[in-house]
């Protein structure tokens, strides 16, 4: 009889297990010549747990639906767009120079939470035009639920067995987490439709604060294609891909930025020259954002040596013909953004940190795939103008008022991925106030 339970146990047991392995990647595929991003690596391997939290993921939805969808996403956080939240970027950016200010000759600190507070604030207040505060010392909870949703997202992500909701539920700790989480998103979206229906919302004071009556949610709500397009649901999905997709992001590489630029000296001195000559004591403004060329190359650098999302999952679409083998049709892949961004083959010393790497005559002859922080073709980021945007203000806000050291170097970093990119031994900086 025991045995007889036993072997149903283990029959239902390798049924789950068949069904929750199938999207896992079956390949990790490494080669030395760089792959193009053809119309055969588009898709990306489902994830059938997340649900609505899917995103732009392929999930149920076909390759039209997903390119109009993506169109759509893109003509919201365009360049147009982008330039209209400078302000916001401003913004924040002074008010971290003055969270800084507590930090000045009091020797190292990691500066990761303070970035991730200032990137949430611009997040939060970009996406949904509520003035974030974060910085001040509110930590918002629909914040702290989002985040924490897309961390556990994650962690669900990679284990198979966590991907049915029963076994969730019965055997994972956080499950409470989750399903708390998710009911405030619910509650924090409902709330925000109901308030955009009535009015933009306003800030409480006006003292050097941008008028805020802009945000893609704005723009979405506004938008006849998108409401026509997508329920209420749906457009809640696309703003927590943003949110997630941008904040991650943008927060673990300002903090990289200002490691790198605390770690390099000679790179410090040029970057607050080039802000000293070109923006001076000013707010930024779009012109002068297009003309600091060194801060462009510097970023770069560091999102060649940090490609923050490191690995980019695909489906095949066609059998795909690589250098030795070939891949089949449907066979899921994980292409190393991180490996072939310090492929020798490409990059003179792939290791050091060089922005010089970037100047027109050192691109020139460089194959266009062997730089993916922003992946490339139709599943190519839509954030990197806004991403970009603003890690440079911040870069200038911070460098024009402190100088910054460590002393962490290349050789301490030690790296490692969940969602993203971050290093073990954290982002220790000192800061020192600059005369004015
Ligand atoms: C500067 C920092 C950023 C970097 C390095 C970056 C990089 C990437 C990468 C590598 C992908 C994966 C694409 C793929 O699988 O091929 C991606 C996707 C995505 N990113 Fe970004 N990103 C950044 C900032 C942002 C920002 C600020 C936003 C939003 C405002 C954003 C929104 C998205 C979205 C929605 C996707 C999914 C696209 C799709 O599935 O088609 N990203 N990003």
């Amino acid at each position: 009889m025991l045995n007889q339970e036993f072997l149903i146990i283990c029959i239902i047991i390798g049924i789950l297990l068949s069904y929750c392995l199938k999207p896992c990647y079956k390949f990790f595929v490494y080669q030395k010549t760089v792959i193009k991003f053809s119309k055969k690596l588009p898709g990306i391997p489902t994830l059938p747990f997340i649900g609505n939290l899917t995103f732009l993921l392929k999930n149920k939805k076909t390759d039209k639906t997903y390119r109009n969808d993506k169109k759509l996403i893109m003509s919201i956080i365009n360049s147009k767009y982008v330039f209209k939240f400078i302000d916001t970027f401003n913004y924040h950016a002074n008010v971290l120079v003055k969270v800084l200010e507590n930090k000045v000759d009091k020797g190292e600190f990691d500066v990761l939470n303070d970035m991730s507070h200032c990137i949430a604030d611009i997040v939060f207040e970009t996406l949904f035009g509520i003035p974030g505060k974060n910085q001040q010392g509110t930590i918002d909870k629909s914040v702290f639920h989002i985040e924490s949703l897309a961390e556990l997202g994650y962690q669900r992500g990679i284990n198979p067995l966590f991907h049915p909701d029963f076994l969730f539920k019965l055997f994972s700790k956080h499950s409470k987490q989750w399903y708390l989480a998710k009911t405030e998103i619910d509650l924090f979206f409902e709330n925000l439709f109901a308030a955009k229906t009535e009015s933009n919302s306003k800030r409480e004071d006006n003292e050097n604060k941008p008028q805020f009556n802009f945000s893609l949610f704005d723009q979405l709500f506004s938008s006849d294609e998108a409401t026509q397009k997508w329920t209420k649901d749906e457009i809640k999905t696309h703003l927590l891909t943003l949110y997630v997709t941008s904040h991650d992001t943008v927060h673990g590489l300002i903090s990289f930025s200002l490691l790198m630029i605390a770690m390099h000296q000679e790179v410090q001195d040029k970057i607050r020259e080039e802000v000293n000559e070109i923006v001076g004591d000013e707010l930024i403004n779009e012109n002068v954002l297009n003309n600091l060329t060194y801060i462009d190359m510097t970023l770069k650098e560091i999102i060649r040596l940090f490609p923050i999302t490191p690995l980019l999952g695909r489906v095949t679409n066609d059998d795909l013909k690589l250098t030795s083998y070939t891949l089949p049709k449907g066979c899921s892949i994980a292409l190393l953004a991180f490996g072939v961004q310090r492929n020798p083959n490409y990059w003179i010393e792939p290791d050091k940190f060089n922005p010089e790497r970037f100047t027109p005559e050192n691109s020139k002859n460089r194959p266009n795939y062997a730089y993916i922080p922003f992946s490339r073709g139709v599943r190519m980021c839509p954030g990197y103008k806004y991403g970009l945007a603003c890690l440079k203000i911040i870069i200038c806000h911070v460098i024009r008022n402190y100088e910054l050291s460590t002393s962490m170097k290349m050789s301490d970093l030690d790296l490692y991925m969940n969602i993203s990119i971050h290093n073990r031994t954290g982002y220790p900086i000192s800061i020192k106030k600059l005369k004015s």
